[in-house]
């Protein structure tokens, strides 16, 4: 079969391609296991790829798919899900899942709860992730404020942004990346839903359910941060709001749990690590997995699908969740991983990365946290990016606020003509 094995003559093993966004310390650790998978028996090599960030991998995927050019496994982003179900290229693993009766009832149920649509497991959850707070505790101490007690609400925020730059010279309160899976992580913190149609998971979304109070208060606390200048600014540049953070520039900021190892190893200060917040006329609901799933390509030879199921397994498994747990600040999959040695023994030294685990399991299962489906949202997030950094530039929030609703709507109606509905 072409392309499925080494041709290397006398035992061939079977070759499964691996195409990931993994970059930075995430990449080391994913390697890493990459080697184990391959060492750990004889028939299976599996290489992995990167292919640059998740936008930019899925539209090369689309490019290739169906053809022999596919690779056999694709990671690819939470939000990426309808777009891979719909290019009808991928081979859902519910297909084996089914054949051997595979127990999936062991893995995180908020991690299975996003990645089960209809009934169905198209994707096998593996790096899953959700923001978190991460906050500077000597900058915290410096201004007298408790370290160990974070500011949950967006008011204890901006108090706190307050009270340490008066204290921390030249340093800022809070720093928001324009990212749109972090307005979309606020809102359903506060039950707020981003689609109709029940994040449109009922049925087709028609049009957005943010416009009311709870996304509209996203918008307004950033403007109030911007008005009393505990806001700092680093637009969508993801990069440099970490590097401010180290640096102390800024005293606190939200980002993937996927960063906290980078974060707490580089940080020449304590790190904390606490909730994301929510306003405080609102209560806290939670948060939306979010994180990236591994795909199959259809059309490719039984046993190299079978290989890919088998490395898919191997990574679901509590040893590899473990390592890929403290290697990185993504959840374990499988939380028996948490009771590891591997895990218990990081846990001594970095207890930060139990936050996230813990945020994920104080989350209530709702519609909110449960998170919207839709083949447009990487245009929503454009569209919500755009519009946070033109708050960050001075425009207003509800004007700002406003006309994103207006786009979103416009690009949700678009996208349902173009499918023919
Ligand atoms: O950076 P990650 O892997 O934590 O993913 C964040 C978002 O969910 C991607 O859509």
């Amino acid at each position: 079969a072409c392309g499925s094995s080494d041709g290397t003559g006398g035992d061939e093993k079977t070759i499964v391609t691996f195409w990931h966004s993994m970059g930075g310390p995430a990449q080391v650790a994913l390697d890493q296991i990459v080697s184990s998978y391959n060492e750990s028996q004889d028939e299976v090599q599996v290489n992995a790829e990167f292919q640059g960030t998740y936008e930019e991998s899925l539209p090369k995927f689309h490019s290739v798919g169906g053809t022999e050019d596919a690779p056999t496994i694709i990671q690819v982003q939470e939000i990426g899900s309808m777009s891979m179900i719909n290019s009808g290229n991928i081979e859902p693993i519910q297909r084996f899942i089914d054949e051997e009766e595979y127990d999936m009832s062991g893995l995180e149920e908020n991690i299975t709860n996003y990645y089960n649509i209809d009934g169905q497991f198209y994707s096998m959850p593996f790096n899953s992730s959700t923001p978190v707070m991460y906050y500077n505790k000597d900058a915290f101490e410096a201004a007298g404020l408790d370290p160990e007690a974070p500011p949950q609400t967006y008011e204890e925020i901006e108090a706190a942004g307050q009270t340490i730059a008066e204290a921390n010279d030249g340093m800022r309160g809070f720093a928001l990346q324009a990212y749109g899976w972090l307005f979309e992580e606020l809102l359903a913190n506060q039950g707020g839903h981003l689609l109709n149609n029940d994040n449109g998971r009922s049925d087709l979304a028609t049009e957005v359910a943010f416009d009311d109070e709870k996304g509209r208060s996203i918008f307004k606390w950033v403007e109030r941060m911007i008005e009393d200048e505990t806001f700092m600014n680093y637009g969508t540049n993801s990069d440099n709001m970490v590097a401010g953070f180290l640096s102390g520039e800024v005293a606190m900021f939200m980002q993937s749990s996927a960063q906290s190892r980078d974060v707490i190893d580089n940080a020449p200060f304590e790190v904390g690590v606490g909730f994301i917040p929510y306003p405080e006329q609102e209560e806290r609901e939670g948060v939306v997995i979010g994180g990236a799933s591994l795909w199959m390509s259809a059309g490719k030879e039984d046993a190299e699908q079978e290989a890919a199921w088998d490395f898919m397994k191997y990574m679901a498994t509590p040893e590899i969740q473990a390592e890929w747990h403290v290697g990185t600040g993504y959840f374990a999959i499988n939380p028996a991983a948490y009771d590891e040695q591997v895990a218990q023994d990081a846990y001594v030294d970095m207890p930060q990365l139990q936050t996230a685990v813990q945020q994920l399991q104080a989350t209530t299962p709702t519609v909110a946290t449960q998170g919207a489906l839709m083949d447009m949202i990487p245009e929503e997030r454009k569209i919500i990016e755009t519009a946070l950094e033109s708050v960050y530039n001075g425009e207003n929030a509800d004007a700002a606020f406003d006309e994103a609703v207006n786009q979103v709507n416009a690009a949700i109606e678009q996208a349902n003509k173009a499918r023919g509905n």
